[in-house]
């Protein structure tokens, strides 16, 4: 039996991989690998023999391998997979997937022996291989739903699934915060898993009796060929805007490793935002390359820029638009409109934030896409229910999560500048919305060894939008935490120059200490201001240069908000670097 993993810890990857596996393999020969990976057209030259043993799993990382595998050995960036090929074999490896590379490596490691499928892109057959391996072809099921797009995947991922649960279906989620499928739920490490485990997870939905799987697919997914050998339903586009480009290099590279997911092999049909993001630029140039069926959603009152689809793409018209939007509680009331028949769904989101509205009907369309028109009625009824009821009162976590309230307190995942812009506006309006003056306070950072280019942006934005700006640690990662605040600063120095030039005071200040920066934005909030926790969302830990130090935002939030309700207003100890 595959173990389910501490959900609130993080699994280490072994324990994490085994949890993805089912429970029971049907061994595969070494001949059917070979023509399962030459009907694909990715044909492999057979070496080194036949195994003793037939396969019974697949990994991609020789750190956890198990007994009867097939160990996929591919290059990397740092290195080549085969080079680990030895620990592989010894934790039981049947044989080896590789290129001609790794072949080579094997003959100079002495592990000529060792039977070899020999394929020209070792990613693309991967996909392939495992999914023979675990039984499945790509309408094996269950029925995949994809989401991808800079923003919101997570959000959108958790609603579909919400929404296939009170449908009566029995859903799985892969992505950023956990992957569950049926009763069994472990914490993430990546937002879309490795081929070999994505093929493990099917089968063990198929076991879990899952019936609908929801996906986020991240842009790295695409570009390592992480979705080989899966065929989604439908897949959604929320937004792109700057992020990963340190990866993909631009903007138009970013784009296009999205699109892999739109392919016509990828998905029976694509359902794409128009409007998104900063504007109509992305989502429709993503419309109108997918190669899949395209289904369109224009966001109209929830769009970040609500008229910019109508003036800068005059000739779109849209499949689906949201086409009124009314705050209700928290969250919002929206109406979503089909063009063609000018037929309505009428739904209340819970979170907070017009994005959430965005979210939400992408949610719905995904779902509806896979269910099919006899179902929209029973659908329409099921979400037309009043605030805080149906499937998209769901709570995300991590994700505008409230964790108090007067002063408003959010932890949320924003951790890219479209992503900080949207929950800053949101916080704002909430506040206007329940007729509430107030400042906003922002504890902020940026994770190392990720797009360095993004951080003065954030750090612009931060002091574009909130009063009191709290610059700290988000997770270094290998990276010196002082010069990513530094960067971070140097954008958010800049634009409070700005605005005091223009009237505006804006409060920046440094801790490297995250903990102690949430409990100066708590010590500076008045109860009518709203603080906005952003980066980390979900996360429990942070990462030194391969130190965790455990560190929940959400319970930091919470601890510093009674402290301070406990002992008035005494001064934050320890952490500060230096303010402004
Ligand atoms: C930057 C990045 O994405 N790197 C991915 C890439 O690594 P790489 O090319 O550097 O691999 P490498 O280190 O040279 O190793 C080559 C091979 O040897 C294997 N190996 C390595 C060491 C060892 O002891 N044994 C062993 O078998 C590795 O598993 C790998 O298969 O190929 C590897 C195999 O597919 C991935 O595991 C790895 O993802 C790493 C773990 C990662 O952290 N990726 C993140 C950035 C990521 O994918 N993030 C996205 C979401 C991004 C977002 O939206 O924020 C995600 O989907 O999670
Ligand atoms: N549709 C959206 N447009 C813009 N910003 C959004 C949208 N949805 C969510 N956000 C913001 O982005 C943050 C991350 O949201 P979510 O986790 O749903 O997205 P994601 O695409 O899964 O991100 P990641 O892959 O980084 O986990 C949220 O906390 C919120 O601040």
């Amino acid at each position: 039996m595959p173990h389910t993993a501490d959900p609130c810890g993080t699994p280490s990857p072994a324990e994490q991989d085994l949890a993805f596996r089912p429970s029971a393999v049907a061994p595969v020969a070494w001949s059917a690998l070979a023509e399962a990976l030459e009907a694909a057209g990715q044909a492999a030259r057979v070496r080194g023999g036949e195994p003793d043993r037939p396969v019974t799993g697949a990994a991609l990382d020789s750190r956890v391998v198990r007994e009867g595998d097939l160990y996929v050995a591919l290059p990397g960036a740092r290195a080549h997979g085969a080079s680990f090929a030895r620990a592989a074999v010894d934790a039981g490896a049947a044989g080896v997937l590789t290129d001609a590379g790794g072949a080579r490596i094997l003959a100079d490691l002495g592990l000529e022996g060792v039977p070899v499928l020999e394929v020209d892109s070792v990613r693309a057959a991967a996909g392939v291989a495992a999914a023979r391996v675990y039984g499945g072809g790509a309408d094996a099921g269950p029925v995949l739903l994809g989401v991808t797009g800079t923003n919101g995947k997570t959000t959108t991922s958790f609603l579909a699934a919400s929404i296939v649960e009170a449908l009566g279906g029995r859903s799985g989620i892969i992505g950023t915060i956990l992957t569950r499928a049926g009763q069994r739920e472990v914490p993430s490490t990546l937002t879309t898993p490795e081929s070999t485990q994505l093929h493990a997870l099917m089968a063990l939905m198929r076991e879990e009796g899952v019936d609908t799987a929801v996906m986020e697919v991240s842009s790295h997914a695409v570009e390592y060929r992480r979705i080989a050998g899966l065929r989604y339903a439908a897949a959604g586009f929320t937004n792109l805007t700057q992020d990963h480009l340190d990866l993909h290099g631009s903007m138009d590279a970013y784009l296009e490793a999205k699109l892999g997911l739109f392919h016509a092999e990828r998905c029976d049909r694509a359902v794409i935002t128009l409007d998104g993001g900063e504007g109509p630029r992305w989502g429709v140039a993503a419309a109108s390359r997918a190669q899949a069926p395209v289904t369109t959603l224009a966001l109209g009152p929830a769009a970040p820029h609500p008229g910019a689809l109508e003036r800068e793409a005059p000739d779109v018209r849209p499949d689906w638009a949201v086409t009124e939007m009314v705050p209700d509680g928290l969250g919002h009331r929206f109406t979503l409109t089909e063009t063609a028949t000018g037929r309505t769904l009428r739904a209340s989101v819970g979170l907070p934030g017009r994005f959430n509205v965005a979210n939400a009907a992408l949610a719905v369309l995904l779902v509806l896409a896979a269910v099919g028109e006899e179902r929209r009625d029973e659908l329409a009824a099921l979400l037309d229910v009043p605030a805080g009821e149906g499937p998209l009162a769901a709570a995300v976590p991590g994700r505008m999560e409230v964790v108090g309230r007067e002063p408003d307190a959010v932890v949320d995942f924003a951790h890219n500048p479209d992503g900080m812009v949207q929950a800053l506006r949101s916080l704002a309006e909430a506040r206007a919305a329940a007729g509430r003056s107030g400042r906003t306070l922002l504890v902020v950072g940026a994770a190392g060894d990720r797009d360095a280019a993004k951080r003065p942006v954030m750090g612009r934005i931060a002091a574009e939008h909130a009063d009191v700006v709290i610059i700290t640690d988000d997770t270094p990662h290998s990276e010196d935490p002082a010069p990513i605040r530094a960067q971070v600063l140097e954008g958010a120095r800049a634009e409070a120059a700005r605005a005091a030039a223009s009237g505006r005071h804006v409060v920046v200040e440094e801790y490297d200490d995250r903990a102690a920066a949430i409990r100066r934005a708590v010590e500076l909030a008045r109860p009518e201001d709203g603080i906005l926790v952003a980066g980390r969302g979900h996360e429990t830990e942070m990462d030194y240069d391969g130190t965790p130090v455990p560190l929940d935002d959400r319970v930091a939030v919470r601890e510093a908000l009674a402290e301070a309700a406990r002992a008035g207003s005494d001064p934050v100890d320890g952490g500060k670097v230096h303010g402004s």
